[in-house]
Protein backbone atom coordinates (compact mmCIF):
# COMPACT_ATOMS: atom_id res chain seq x y z
CA UNK A 1 0.00 0.00 0.00
CA UNK A 2 0.91 3.37 -0.64
CA UNK A 3 4.39 2.32 -2.80
CA UNK A 4 3.45 5.48 -5.01
CA UNK A 5 4.92 4.62 -7.20
CA UNK A 6 5.07 0.56 -7.49
CA UNK A 7 1.72 0.44 -7.27
CA UNK A 8 -0.29 -1.56 -4.58
CA UNK A 9 1.44 -4.60 -5.47
CA UNK A 10 -1.35 -6.58 -6.36
CA UNK A 11 -1.12 -6.62 -10.28
CA UNK A 12 -2.11 -4.55 -12.81
CA UNK A 13 -4.14 -4.56 -16.50
CA UNK A 14 -3.00 -3.30 -20.05
CA UNK A 15 -4.67 -0.40 -20.93
CA UNK A 16 -7.60 -0.52 -23.30
CA UNK A 17 -10.80 1.93 -24.60
CA UNK A 18 -12.98 3.51 -22.63
CA UNK A 19 -16.00 1.63 -23.87
CA UNK A 20 -17.55 5.29 -22.74
CA UNK A 21 -15.70 6.84 -25.85
CA UNK A 22 -16.74 4.09 -28.06
CA UNK A 23 -19.79 4.72 -27.99
CA UNK A 24 -19.40 8.22 -27.86
CA UNK A 25 -17.89 8.26 -31.07
CA UNK A 26 -19.96 5.17 -33.02
CA UNK A 27 -22.81 4.07 -30.88
CA UNK A 28 -24.33 1.75 -33.07
CA UNK A 29 -20.77 -0.71 -33.81
CA UNK A 30 -19.55 -3.00 -31.30
CA UNK A 31 -15.55 -3.84 -31.85
CA UNK A 32 -14.46 -7.31 -32.15
CA UNK A 33 -12.51 -7.10 -28.94
CA UNK A 34 -15.98 -7.22 -27.15
CA UNK A 35 -17.80 -9.82 -28.98
CA UNK A 36 -18.10 -12.91 -27.04
CA UNK A 37 -17.87 -16.12 -28.16
CA UNK A 38 -21.19 -17.87 -28.76
CA UNK A 39 -21.23 -19.79 -25.44
CA UNK A 40 -20.28 -16.88 -23.65
CA UNK A 41 -23.10 -14.57 -24.66
CA UNK A 42 -25.88 -13.69 -22.45
CA UNK A 43 -29.67 -14.59 -23.27
CA UNK A 44 -31.37 -11.66 -23.43
CA UNK A 45 -34.19 -13.86 -22.16
CA UNK A 46 -36.53 -12.00 -19.50
CA UNK A 47 -37.65 -15.30 -18.53
CA UNK A 48 -35.19 -16.20 -16.76
CA UNK A 49 -35.31 -14.35 -13.70
CA UNK A 50 -38.94 -15.56 -13.37
CA UNK A 51 -38.38 -19.12 -14.22
CA UNK A 52 -35.57 -19.18 -11.47
CA UNK A 53 -35.67 -19.25 -7.74
CA UNK A 54 -35.63 -15.44 -6.38
CA UNK A 55 -32.55 -14.34 -4.66
CA UNK A 56 -33.29 -14.40 -0.43
CA UNK A 57 -34.29 -10.56 0.84
CA UNK A 58 -32.90 -10.46 4.29
CA UNK A 59 -34.85 -7.96 6.90
CA UNK A 60 -31.87 -6.49 8.52
CA UNK A 61 -34.33 -5.38 11.00
CA UNK A 62 -34.81 -9.04 11.98
CA UNK A 63 -30.74 -9.51 12.18
CA UNK A 64 -31.15 -6.75 14.75
CA UNK A 65 -31.12 -8.23 18.18
CA UNK A 66 -31.74 -5.50 21.25
CA UNK A 67 -29.63 -2.82 21.28
CA UNK A 68 -28.52 -3.62 18.01
CA UNK A 69 -29.59 -1.27 15.10
CA UNK A 70 -28.26 -2.57 11.57
CA UNK A 71 -31.94 -1.40 9.74
CA UNK A 72 -31.16 1.67 10.46
CA UNK A 73 -27.41 1.82 9.56
CA UNK A 74 -28.55 0.12 6.30
CA UNK A 75 -31.26 2.79 5.44
CA UNK A 76 -28.56 5.32 6.11
CA UNK A 77 -25.81 3.70 4.37
CA UNK A 78 -28.58 3.91 1.15
CA UNK A 79 -29.58 6.92 1.59
CA UNK A 80 -26.43 8.35 0.36
CA UNK A 81 -26.44 6.42 -2.31
CA UNK A 82 -28.64 8.94 -4.39
CA UNK A 83 -25.66 11.56 -3.11
CA UNK A 84 -22.58 8.99 -4.16
CA UNK A 85 -24.56 7.94 -7.38
CA UNK A 86 -24.33 11.83 -8.64
CA UNK A 87 -20.47 12.09 -7.65
CA UNK A 88 -19.71 9.18 -9.33
CA UNK A 89 -22.27 9.76 -12.29
CA UNK A 90 -19.75 13.36 -12.61
CA UNK A 91 -16.18 11.86 -12.42
CA UNK A 92 -18.12 9.65 -15.49
CA UNK A 93 -19.39 12.48 -17.38
CA UNK A 94 -15.87 14.32 -17.31
CA UNK A 95 -14.42 14.74 -20.40
CA UNK A 96 -11.71 11.95 -21.61
CA UNK A 97 -8.80 13.64 -21.29
CA UNK A 98 -9.86 14.57 -17.54
CA UNK A 99 -10.40 10.93 -16.41
CA UNK A 100 -7.41 10.05 -18.21
CA UNK A 101 -5.61 11.82 -15.68
CA UNK A 102 -6.33 9.49 -13.03
CA UNK A 103 -5.83 6.49 -15.21
CA UNK A 104 -4.40 3.62 -13.64
CA UNK A 105 -0.89 2.69 -14.50
CA UNK A 106 0.20 -0.31 -16.12
CA UNK A 107 1.26 -2.22 -12.62
CA UNK A 108 -1.75 -1.07 -10.95
CA UNK A 109 -4.99 -1.65 -9.98
CA UNK A 110 -6.37 2.10 -8.58
CA UNK A 111 -7.85 4.43 -10.48
CA UNK A 112 -9.96 5.28 -13.90
CA UNK A 113 -9.50 2.06 -16.21
CA UNK A 114 -10.88 -1.02 -17.30
CA UNK A 115 -9.65 -4.01 -14.85
CA UNK A 116 -8.81 -7.25 -15.39
CA UNK A 117 -6.86 -7.34 -18.74
CA UNK A 118 -3.64 -9.24 -18.89
CA UNK A 119 -3.71 -9.83 -22.23
CA UNK A 120 -3.84 -8.44 -25.87
CA UNK A 121 -6.16 -11.75 -27.14
CA UNK A 122 -9.09 -11.68 -24.35
CA UNK A 123 -12.73 -10.66 -24.77
CA UNK A 124 -13.27 -7.00 -23.32
CA UNK A 125 -15.63 -5.94 -20.87
CA UNK A 126 -18.13 -3.33 -22.21
CA UNK A 127 -17.74 -0.94 -19.26
CA UNK A 128 -15.49 1.48 -17.51
CA UNK A 129 -14.34 1.83 -13.89
CA UNK A 130 -12.87 3.15 -11.25
CA UNK A 131 -11.38 1.61 -8.30
CA UNK A 132 -10.09 3.02 -5.12
CA UNK A 133 -8.75 1.39 -1.66
CA UNK A 134 -10.98 3.14 0.85
CA UNK A 135 -9.64 1.61 4.14
CA UNK A 136 -7.61 1.89 5.86
CA UNK A 137 -7.88 5.84 5.06
CA UNK A 138 -4.36 6.44 6.09
CA UNK A 139 -3.67 4.81 2.84
CA UNK A 140 -5.97 6.74 0.35
CA UNK A 141 -3.91 7.53 -3.18
CA UNK A 142 -5.15 10.94 -3.48
CA UNK A 143 -3.35 11.16 -7.70
CA UNK A 144 -5.98 8.68 -8.19
CA UNK A 145 -8.86 10.31 -6.46
CA UNK A 146 -10.52 13.02 -8.57
CA UNK A 147 -10.52 15.85 -6.08
CA UNK A 148 -12.01 18.30 -8.79
CA UNK A 149 -14.98 16.59 -9.21
CA UNK A 150 -17.11 18.60 -6.40
CA UNK A 151 -18.33 16.55 -3.51
CA UNK A 152 -16.48 13.01 -5.03
CA UNK A 153 -13.93 13.04 -1.94
CA UNK A 154 -16.49 13.74 0.76
CA UNK A 155 -19.50 11.29 -1.26
CA UNK A 156 -16.59 8.66 -1.12
CA UNK A 157 -15.81 8.92 2.33
CA UNK A 158 -19.03 9.17 3.63
CA UNK A 159 -20.22 6.46 1.47
CA UNK A 160 -17.00 4.59 2.68
CA UNK A 161 -17.94 4.96 6.52
CA UNK A 162 -21.27 3.78 6.66
CA UNK A 163 -20.93 0.84 4.93
CA UNK A 164 -17.94 0.31 6.98
CA UNK A 165 -20.12 0.01 10.04
CA UNK A 166 -22.70 -2.63 8.11
CA UNK A 167 -20.00 -4.50 7.22
CA UNK A 168 -18.76 -5.10 10.77
CA UNK A 169 -22.53 -6.09 12.19
CA UNK A 170 -22.42 -8.55 9.10
CA UNK A 171 -19.60 -10.02 9.93
CA UNK A 172 -20.90 -10.01 13.54
CA UNK A 173 -23.74 -11.67 12.09
CA UNK A 174 -21.77 -14.03 10.27
CA UNK A 175 -19.10 -15.03 13.09
CA UNK A 176 -22.36 -15.98 15.41
CA UNK A 177 -23.81 -18.41 12.46
CA UNK A 178 -20.18 -20.01 12.14
CA UNK A 179 -20.07 -20.91 16.35
CA UNK A 180 -17.71 -18.05 16.92
CA UNK A 181 -17.55 -15.30 19.02
CA UNK A 182 -19.26 -11.80 17.40
CA UNK A 183 -15.53 -10.03 16.91
CA UNK A 184 -14.13 -13.32 15.51
CA UNK A 185 -14.69 -12.74 11.61
CA UNK A 186 -13.50 -8.72 12.51
CA UNK A 187 -10.40 -9.83 14.00
CA UNK A 188 -9.26 -12.61 11.05
CA UNK A 189 -9.12 -9.88 8.56
CA UNK A 190 -6.09 -8.78 10.90
CA UNK A 191 -5.21 -5.75 12.00
CA UNK A 192 -5.66 -3.81 8.94
CA UNK A 193 -9.23 -4.50 7.61
CA UNK A 194 -8.81 -2.98 3.66
CA UNK A 195 -11.53 -1.59 1.72
CA UNK A 196 -11.69 -0.77 -1.83
CA UNK A 197 -15.01 0.29 -3.52
CA UNK A 198 -14.93 -0.02 -7.76
CA UNK A 199 -17.52 2.16 -9.15
CA UNK A 200 -18.80 0.44 -12.75
CA UNK A 201 -20.23 2.39 -15.49
CA UNK A 202 -21.91 0.36 -18.45
CA UNK A 203 -22.83 2.59 -21.59
CA UNK A 204 -25.25 1.57 -23.53
CA UNK A 205 -24.58 -1.45 -26.00
CA UNK A 206 -26.49 -1.38 -29.24
CA UNK A 207 -25.86 -5.37 -28.89
CA UNK A 208 -26.22 -6.18 -25.88
CA UNK A 209 -26.66 -9.59 -27.05
CA UNK A 210 -22.99 -9.58 -28.05
CA UNK A 211 -21.19 -8.51 -24.79
CA UNK A 212 -20.87 -8.45 -21.36
CA UNK A 213 -20.40 -5.66 -18.78
CA UNK A 214 -18.26 -7.70 -16.43
CA UNK A 215 -17.21 -11.53 -16.84
CA UNK A 216 -18.08 -14.08 -14.85
CA UNK A 217 -16.02 -13.80 -11.69
CA UNK A 218 -16.31 -14.56 -7.88
CA UNK A 219 -15.49 -11.60 -5.99
CA UNK A 220 -11.49 -11.87 -3.94
CA UNK A 221 -13.12 -10.48 -0.91
CA UNK A 222 -14.23 -11.67 2.37
CA UNK A 223 -17.69 -10.50 1.44
CA UNK A 224 -19.14 -7.83 -1.00
CA UNK A 225 -21.60 -5.24 -0.72
CA UNK A 226 -23.17 -3.87 -3.92
CA UNK A 227 -25.06 -1.19 -4.69
CA UNK A 228 -27.08 -1.34 -8.64
CA UNK A 229 -29.24 0.97 -9.60
CA UNK A 230 -32.78 1.37 -8.47
CA UNK A 231 -34.32 0.76 -11.90
CA UNK A 232 -31.86 -1.01 -14.29
CA UNK A 233 -30.70 -4.54 -14.10
CA UNK A 234 -27.83 -5.72 -15.10
CA UNK A 235 -26.02 -8.24 -12.02
CA UNK A 236 -26.78 -11.98 -13.28
CA UNK A 237 -25.70 -14.45 -10.28
CA UNK A 238 -24.75 -18.53 -11.69
CA UNK A 239 -27.74 -20.72 -10.33
CA UNK A 240 -27.76 -24.47 -11.11
CA UNK A 241 -25.69 -23.84 -14.60
CA UNK A 242 -27.67 -21.12 -15.86
CA UNK A 243 -27.80 -17.26 -15.17
CA UNK A 244 -30.45 -15.36 -12.88
CA UNK A 245 -30.92 -11.53 -13.08
CA UNK A 246 -30.84 -10.25 -9.52
CA UNK A 247 -33.79 -7.52 -9.45
CA UNK A 248 -33.14 -4.18 -8.26
CA UNK A 249 -34.56 -3.40 -5.08
CA UNK A 250 -34.86 -0.14 -4.10
CA UNK A 251 -32.77 1.04 -0.87
CA UNK A 252 -30.93 -2.61 -0.88
CA UNK A 253 -27.95 -3.63 -1.11
CA UNK A 254 -26.83 -6.75 -2.51
CA UNK A 255 -24.34 -8.69 0.24
CA UNK A 256 -22.45 -11.64 -1.48
CA UNK A 257 -19.80 -13.85 0.14
CA UNK A 258 -16.46 -13.78 -1.71
CA UNK A 259 -13.48 -16.09 -1.77
CA UNK A 260 -12.06 -15.69 1.31
CA UNK A 261 -15.41 -16.42 3.50
CA UNK A 262 -15.74 -19.44 1.52
CA UNK A 263 -12.45 -20.72 2.57
CA UNK A 264 -12.88 -19.13 5.93
CA UNK A 265 -16.22 -21.32 6.31
CA UNK A 266 -14.62 -24.49 4.51
CA UNK A 267 -16.96 -24.16 1.66
CA UNK A 268 -20.26 -23.69 4.15
CA UNK A 269 -20.91 -20.13 2.10
CA UNK A 270 -20.06 -20.49 -1.69
CA UNK A 271 -18.20 -16.83 -3.19
CA UNK A 272 -20.74 -17.43 -6.01
CA UNK A 273 -19.92 -16.79 -9.83
CA UNK A 274 -21.92 -13.70 -11.17
CA UNK A 275 -21.39 -11.35 -14.20
CA UNK A 276 -23.42 -8.05 -15.53
CA UNK A 277 -25.00 -7.56 -18.77
CA UNK A 278 -25.81 -4.63 -20.49
CA UNK A 279 -28.18 -3.09 -22.21
CA UNK A 280 -29.42 -0.62 -25.30
CA UNK A 281 -31.55 1.97 -23.02
CA UNK A 282 -29.47 2.87 -20.45
CA UNK A 283 -26.23 3.54 -19.49
CA UNK A 284 -25.99 1.52 -15.51
CA UNK A 285 -23.79 1.99 -12.51
CA UNK A 286 -22.53 -0.20 -9.78
CA UNK A 287 -20.78 0.39 -6.98
CA UNK A 288 -19.47 -2.89 -5.32
CA UNK A 289 -17.65 -2.44 -1.93
CA UNK A 290 -14.85 -5.06 -1.26
CA UNK A 291 -14.15 -6.32 2.28
CA UNK A 292 -10.48 -7.28 2.43
CA UNK A 293 -8.24 -8.57 5.11
CA UNK A 294 -4.70 -7.39 5.05
CA UNK A 295 -2.43 -8.60 3.11
CA UNK A 296 -0.46 -11.13 5.41
CA UNK A 297 -3.05 -13.08 6.74
CA UNK A 298 -2.66 -16.38 6.08
CA UNK A 299 -6.37 -17.63 4.88
CA UNK A 300 -7.42 -20.78 5.89
CA UNK A 301 -10.63 -22.73 7.33
CA UNK A 302 -12.01 -21.68 11.19
CA UNK A 303 -11.76 -24.44 13.22
CA UNK A 304 -15.30 -24.17 14.04
CA UNK A 305 -15.95 -24.81 10.34
CA UNK A 306 -13.78 -28.34 10.55
CA UNK A 307 -14.66 -31.22 11.89
CA UNK A 308 -13.00 -35.21 11.06
CA UNK A 309 -16.15 -36.80 10.10
CA UNK A 310 -18.59 -34.47 8.52
CA UNK A 311 -16.80 -32.06 7.27
CA UNK A 312 -13.45 -32.47 6.44
CA UNK A 313 -10.96 -29.52 5.82
CA UNK A 314 -11.41 -28.47 1.90
CA UNK A 315 -9.07 -25.14 2.16
CA UNK A 316 -5.57 -24.77 1.88
CA UNK A 317 -3.62 -22.12 3.97
CA UNK A 318 -2.68 -19.10 1.64
CA UNK A 319 -1.34 -16.08 2.28
CA UNK A 320 -3.87 -13.77 1.36
CA UNK A 321 -1.30 -10.80 -0.94
CA UNK A 322 -0.23 -14.43 -2.79
CA UNK A 323 -3.61 -14.96 -3.56
CA UNK A 324 -5.14 -11.67 -4.74
CA UNK A 325 -1.91 -11.59 -6.98
CA UNK A 326 -2.57 -14.99 -8.37
CA UNK A 327 -6.42 -13.84 -9.08
CA UNK A 328 -5.67 -10.75 -10.69
CA UNK A 329 -2.81 -12.21 -12.71
CA UNK A 330 -5.58 -14.15 -14.25
CA UNK A 331 -8.37 -12.44 -16.65
CA UNK A 332 -11.74 -13.34 -14.70
CA UNK A 333 -12.87 -16.88 -15.20
CA UNK A 334 -15.40 -17.86 -13.26
CA UNK A 335 -14.64 -20.13 -10.57
CA UNK A 336 -10.90 -21.20 -10.91
CA UNK A 337 -10.13 -18.87 -8.41
CA UNK A 338 -11.68 -20.33 -5.89
CA UNK A 339 -10.29 -23.64 -7.09
CA UNK A 340 -6.93 -22.25 -6.34
CA UNK A 341 -7.68 -21.53 -2.86
CA UNK A 342 -8.92 -25.74 -2.67
CA UNK A 343 -6.59 -28.38 -1.46
O1 LIG B 1 -22.33 -4.34 -11.86
C1 LIG B 1 -22.65 -5.32 -11.19
O2 LIG B 1 -23.82 -5.53 -10.86
C2 LIG B 1 -21.61 -6.32 -10.75
C3 LIG B 1 -20.25 -5.74 -10.49
C4 LIG B 1 -19.29 -6.73 -9.91
O3 LIG B 1 -19.55 -7.90 -9.84
C5 LIG B 1 -17.99 -6.28 -9.38
O4 LIG B 1 -17.66 -5.09 -9.50
O5 LIG B 1 -17.26 -7.14 -8.82
FE1 LIG C 1 -18.15 -9.00 -8.53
Amino acid sequence: MGKEDGGLGWGGSLSVPSVQEIVRNDSGSVPERYIRQLEDRPSMEPTMSDSSPEIPVIDMSLLAKGDRDELGRLDFACREWGFFQGAVAAFFDLPLQEKRKYVMAENDIEGYGQGYVVSEQQKLDWGDLMFLMTLPSEHHRFKYWPLMVPGFKEAVDKYSGEIYKVTLDLLSDFSYLMGMERDSLKMLHGDVMKQGIRMNYYPTCSRPDLVLGVSPHSDGSSITLLLQDDEISGLQVKHRGGWVTVKPIPNAIVVNVGDVMEAWSNGRYKSIEHRAITNDKRTRMSIATFVLPDEEIIISPVPTMVDDDQNPRMYKNIKYIDYIRHTLGQKMDGKAHTEYLKL
